[in-house]
């Protein structure tokens, strides 16, 4: 599909964990549209339902009831393949930024391209390390993991999840980890993709400066949508 049309539509979604007596309702009814190449901001408390929502979206999570068209595809009920195939064009960006020990930066930037095959894999060298001079990480393209501060090692994670050019970035608190200056530069770098390429991004994150440059800004409740200001 054209990056023109909404890359994700969720319309009455509902979620639950456990079974039994200790099936408990964590998503109600929730609804919303993404607008290409905007950067959608998620905000609620702890426990409010942000990753759940996120990791529905993300195809990392089945969807129990309702509707999520990811990039023209319904999720409810996709078969594996289609999941598989919606992944490839999604970057994540966790708290945890879960790189390999053992491998340089740059080498853990290429990671991002594996589930792309070899064909994305070839010219990998130049994108990984211009993504990593964008991101302040020059000097750094062959260090280990354990060589870099917390910082470094979140910015080499947010290489990582743009070096497959993804239509839709996920980000779960992704400037956590950063200084006020990295931070901004991560949402600017974000922004920018989303001018220049269409990318969306949707990003859990309680910093209010990251909110001023939000296109949108969601707030979520006990597992409900109670503030889009898309709507307003
Ligand atoms: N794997 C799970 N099994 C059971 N309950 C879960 C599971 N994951 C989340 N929950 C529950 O679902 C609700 C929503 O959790 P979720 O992690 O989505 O919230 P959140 O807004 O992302 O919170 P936080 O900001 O603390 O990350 C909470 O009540 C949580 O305890």
């Amino acid at each position: 599909m054209s990056r023109t049309a909404a890359p994700i539509v969720v319309r009455g979604l509902e979620h639950w964990f456990g079974e039994g007596e200790a099936k408990k309702q964590v998503l109600f009814d929730v609804d919303l549209v993404l607008q290409p190449g905007k950067l959608t901001v998620l905000l609620g408390a702890s426990g409010s339902g942000k990753t759940t929502l996120l990791t529905l979206m993300g195809c990392l999570r089945r969807v129990q009831q309702g509707s999520v068209t990811l990039l023209g595809m319904e999720l409810a009920g996709a078969a594996e393949d289609v999941l598989v195939q919606c992944r490839r064009r999604l970057g994540f960006i966790f708290q945890a930024h879960n790189l390999h020990d053992s491998l340089t930066a740059m080498q853990n930037v290429r990671m991002g391209l594996e589930v792309h095959g070899p064909a994305a894999t070839a010219q990998w060298e130049s994108a990984a390390a211009h993504l990593l001079d964008l991101l302040g990480l020059r000097e750094r393209l062959n260090y280990l993991p354990g060589n870099l501060s917390g910082g470094q090692k979140q910015r080499v994670a947010v290489a990582r999840a743009l070096i497959g050019n993804p239509d839709i970035v996920f980000a779960d608190e992704p400037t956590a980890a950063l200084d006020k200056e990295s931070a901004l530069n991560v949402v600017t770098l974000l922004k920018r993709l989303g001018t220049e390429r269409g990318t969306t991004t949707l990003m859990v994150t309680h910093d209010s400066k990251i909110m001023d440059l939000a296109d949108q800004i969601i707030t979520m409740d006990e597992g409900r949508i109670v503030q889009d200001s898309s709507l307003s």
